[in-house]
């Protein structure tokens, strides 16, 4: 993989801001959204991986806030992309009211195998998004690797009745994912990798296994832009580009990248703006009529100063950045 060489650490944090953005509902266990953003001279860049990720983990976070900060992104091929409504663990009561909050979708990602979840609620909440988008609507469903592969067997049983679209990391391993997509293929439902990309040593082993039939792909976790498109390219699978929850500056990251996808099959799930009830710009990158722009994102300075963090937070994210730094100057150095 050809390195870029790294700005200087003190160039990064001159302009670094630190936000605390408070969210719609409560979404992997989180209701506030932390996020560093950085200015650099291709724009404004963000590097917000989740507060318990170690410092080996937050490199490639930070090697990906460089990369879209420091350096030109790939040209588009698209001018716009249709993204998918993300449907929290919320009771099916609510499933309407999260859907409004995404104009113009037709696809839909459920959240399915939360910790407090049965498999009656998870069941009730697909049900009531394949009622709210109708027969022509496509419904997905992301376990985020919480069953084991005969609990999964049994979900994705018990689901197949609401024609999914795909099942995303039904189970943790790259043996379990290859297993139930043998036992479920009568199914008919496409199994996606998640976890077993983005958190995995080779993101690319999954691919190799044949145990998936689409990668969902993240420009942060992956290193950024031009890392997870040679990931997208090598893989030779289809692919969905996600957020990781970015705040509108994040989500940009991952339009530019899936603006260079020459083949985009399947409605991304970049419409996570919509999640977030405060964001860092007065244009934010929220679905209209179904679809995001690719465009760079400018923060607002009011906007910065109401959503700043605590200073104890802040100085947190600063000696964070300043440890994945490190990681990646031992990686160059190598
Ligand atoms: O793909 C989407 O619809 C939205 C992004 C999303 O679900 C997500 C956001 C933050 C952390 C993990 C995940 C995930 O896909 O598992
Ligand atoms: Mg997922």
């Amino acid at each position: 993989m050809t390195q870029s060489p790294l700005p200087e650490l003190a160039e990064i944090l001159t302009h670094a801001r630190v936000v605390t953005l408070p969210m719609v509902t409560r979404f992997r266990g989180i209701t506030v959204r932390e996020a560093a953003l950085f200015e650099g001279p291709e724009g404004w860049t963000e590097f917000s991986p989740f507060v318990e990720y170690d410092d080996a983990e937050a490199a490639n976070w930070l090697r990906a806030a460089i990369d879209f900060g420091w350096r030109a992104a790939p040209a588009p091929l698209r001018e716009r992309i249709p993204v998918n409504a993300t449907i929290p663990g919320v009771p099916a009561g609510q499933v309407a009211e999260v859907l409004a909050r995404f104009p113009g979708c037709r696809t839909a990602k459920v959240k399915v195998a939360a910790g407090d979840q049965t498999l009656a609620d998870d069941v009730a909440r697909v049900r009531a998004t394949r009622e709210a988008l109708g027969p022509e609507g496509r419904v997905r469903i992301d376990a985020n690797a919480g069953w084991t592969v005969d609990e999964a067997e049994h979900a994705l049983h018990a689901l197949a009745e609401f024609d999914l679209e795909y099942a995303e990391q039904p189970c943790a391993s790259v043996e379990e994912l290859a297993e139930i997509r043998r036992r479920t293929a009568y199914m008919g439902i496409p199994i996606a990798a998640d976890e077993s990309v983005r958190r995995a040593s080779d993101p690319l082993a999954v691919a190799a296994a044949g145990a998936a039939d689409l990668l969902v792909i993240k420009a942060q976790p992956l290193g950024g832009i031009h890392r997870a498109l040679a990931i997208v390219q090598q893989a030779g699978l289809p692919v969905v580009v996600s957020s990781a929850l970015d705040t509108s500056i994040g989500l940009s990251m991952g339009a530019h990248l899936a603006a260079s996808i020459p083949e985009l099959e399947f409605d991304c799930g970049l419409g996570t703006a919509s999640l977030l009830a405060a964001d860092v710009t007065l244009e934010p990158l929220i679905a209209d009529a179904g679809s995001i722009a690719v465009r760079r994102v400018q923060p607002d300075a009011a906007l910065l100063g109401r959503y700043a963090a605590p200073p104890a937070r802040r100085d947190w994210w600063m000696a964070r950045v300043a440890r994945a730094y490190t990681v990646l100057e031992r990686e160059l150095a190598l």
